[in-house]
């Protein structure tokens, strides 16, 4: 059995994480932390988890984490890079939920999430935990960095078209939405029902730190820098991103079906839907899989995708578990085997 301990076991992708690990066949939950409810007993906290978590919250020390055998964080940005260095010493695993070792350019981090960074060595190793694109290294790897909600949908959506030089690189627009749990669950104003429900917006229009992360992603693709316009949106439901994304095709007459539907073909978690469909959020909720349809608009030489996930699965912790399974030799798909809850 695995060991496996999480850091900020009250969050949202916390108790995801807890959910999914509770009935995972090959691990053994031995540590979750929260400074805030430290000693209380975790289903006193989530119901859900009477009778499968008997464990209480600790504080986040090296103590109670050094004997695990991988640590996820679920912890705001900068905790990872100050708490992950002794662990990875002491041998421990880590799967970092938040942005602490995406970016491999460090100055470009430190703008977008408004701190130094202090852990340059770490971000040179980590590698970048989406399983589409980094298998092989993930199955290797001492850290992994797990990719934010919206740019595993955009770049899953976007990657099969740059990396076919289908189209034009400049010409790329990620117009996505989210549902409040994408927000964390620190009570703030904007995600209040009254302020989210019966309404919708868009935000971070003029730049989202997702940004940087997208066209990383996106650079590598294409082999060269993408042009790319994102715009996250907030809508009104709790769990999902749906990514409207658009680019313009080089030749009108590729077979956009095809092209998708070979690049995904061995890829347990994601589904490529037939022809002329759209794919729902809630077809996603609760499972690991993203679903995307391809569309060429009729009069137009765009390529038009849709990509449908849910946040809190393979936008985080379903992800996580992913790269669990492939850093220990396990099956990828063991304890990611749930269907979409509907309706
Ligand atoms: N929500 C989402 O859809 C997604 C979120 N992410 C990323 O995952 C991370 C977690 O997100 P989410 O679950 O939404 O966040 P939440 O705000 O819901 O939860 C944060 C958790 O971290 C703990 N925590 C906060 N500060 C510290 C600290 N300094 N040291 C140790 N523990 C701390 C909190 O518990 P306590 O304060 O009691 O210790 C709490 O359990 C973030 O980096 C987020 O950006 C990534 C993809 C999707
Ligand atoms: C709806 C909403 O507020 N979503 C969040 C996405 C949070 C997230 O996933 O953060 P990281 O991937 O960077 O860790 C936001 O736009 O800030």
């Amino acid at each position: 059995m695995i060991s496996a301990g999480i850091v900020g076991g009250t969050g949202y992708t916390g108790v995801e994480l807890l959910r999914l690990l509770a009935a995972h066949p090959s691990v053994a939950l031995s540590a979750i932390t929260s400074r805030g409810q430290a000693g209380t007993p975790v289903a006193d906290v989530f119901p859900n988890l009477r009778g499968v978590v008997d464990l209480a919250y600790t504080e986040p020390t090296q103590g109670t984490l050094g004997d695990c055998d991988v640590v996820f964080f679920a912890t705001p940005n900068g905790t990872a890079m100050e708490m992950a260095p002794a662990l990875i010493e002491q041998g421990v695993r880590v799967i970092d939920l938040g942005a602490d070792f995406r970016l491999r350019d460090l100055d470009e981090w430190a703008h977008w999430y408004g701190m130094p960074h202090t852990c340059a060595a770490l971000a040179a190793e980590a590698v970048y935990g989406l399983p589409e694109c980094h298998r092989e290294a993930i199955r290797a790897a001492r850290l992994v960095a797990n990719p934010g909600c919206y740019p595993t949908a955009v770049q899953l959506g976007l990657i099969p078209l740059l990396e076919a030089g289908a189209v034009d690189t400049q010409s790329l627009i990620a117009d996505a939405k989210s549902g409040a749990s994408g927000a964390g669950r620190q009570p703030r104003q904007h995600t209040l029902l009254c302020e989210a429900g019966e309404n919708f917006h868009a935000y971070g229009a003029s730049g989202h730190r997702h940004l940087p992360e997208i066209r990383q992603g996106l650079n590598d693709a294409a082999g060269k820098p993408v042009g790319l316009v994102f715009v996250p949106h907030l809508v009104p439901m709790i769990r999902g991103i749906h990514a409207t994304l658009y680019a313009r095709l080089l030749d009108p007459t590729i077979d956009l079906q095809g092209l998708y539907e070979q690049r995904y073909a061995n890829e347990p978690f994601v589904d490529v839907m037939p022809p002329g469909t759209h794919p729902e959020t809630r077809s996603v909720r609760g499972s690991n899989m993203v679903r995307i349809a391809v569309h060429r608009p009729e009069g137009s030489d765009y390529a038009l995708i849709l990509a449908v996930e849910d946040n809190l699965v393979k936008g985080a912790a379903g992800q996580a578990v992913q790269n669990m399974n492939l850093m220990f030799d396990l099956p990828e798909t063991m304890g990611l085997e749930s269907i979409g809850l509907l309706p």
